[in-house]
């Protein structure tokens, strides 16, 4: 076994992480004033992402209607990843390109806000939700990894949460610690107590 890879991974994480610390505290100040916007007027946020992103997306959701930190009403929030027969029937009588976009046509009003996350930028059905999201008329916050990909140049974005990194997994590590951030944010603003 190669105890290299542990110290390695811990110590690139660090580095990542103190790049982030000077780089995204205006982007993640804007997107926690955006959700907190959507929140107060009524609406929904709708989550979305692929195999490490599909969990941070119901990470997301779950900490949103039950609880972060501390105990308060539910906030709107529903991952668009975990439902097996919604997903394998759009894949299956349409395309895979179209899981999420469906969902976000049928559950998506003007108001809500779509939150996108790949690290690649370029998971067609991830872009494709952020098109559907524009035509209704929904923000969209997009959390990628490398240069952003398609996605980051997608012009329905209203928020760009960018890891430029070329590694998936620490991209990953600092998507969850975004979206850990964005809960103490949105806490705090609406009910006045991140702890
Ligand atoms: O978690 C990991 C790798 O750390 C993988 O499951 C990864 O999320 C999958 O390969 C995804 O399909 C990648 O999609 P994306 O982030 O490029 O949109
Ligand atoms: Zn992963």
């Amino acid at each position: 076994m190669n105890s290299d890879l542990i110290s390695q991974a811990m110590l690139d994480g660090i580095e990542l992480r103190r790049q982030c610390s000077e780089t995204l505290t205006e982007p993640l100040l804007s997107a926690a004033s955006i959700i907190v916007k959507c929140l107060q007027g009524g609406g929904k946020i709708l989550a979305c992402g692929n195999g490490g992103s599909a969990a941070d997306a119901q990470h997301f959701a779950a900490e949103l209607v039950n609880r972060f930190e501390i105990n308060r009403r539910g906030l709107a929030a529903v991952a668009l990843t975990h439902d097996a027969s919604v997903i394998t029937s759009i894949a299956n009588d349409f395309s895979f390109d179209q899981i999420f976009s469906r969902q976000v046509e049928a559950l998506g009003r003007p108001g809500d806000l779509l939150l996108a996350i790949s690290t690649s930028g370029a998971s067609r059905n991830v872009i494709a939700a952020v098109e559907k999201a524009g035509e209704i008329g929904m923000n969209t916050i997009a959390l990628t990894g490398k240069n952003g990909g398609e996605l980051g140049q997608n012009s329905n974005i209203s928020v760009h949460l960018n890891i430029d990194y070329g590694s998936t997994p620490r991209i990953q590590e600092m998507h969850i610690t975004c979206l850990h951030i964005l809960c103490s944010l949105v806490d705090d603003d609406l009910f006045g107590g991140a702890s």
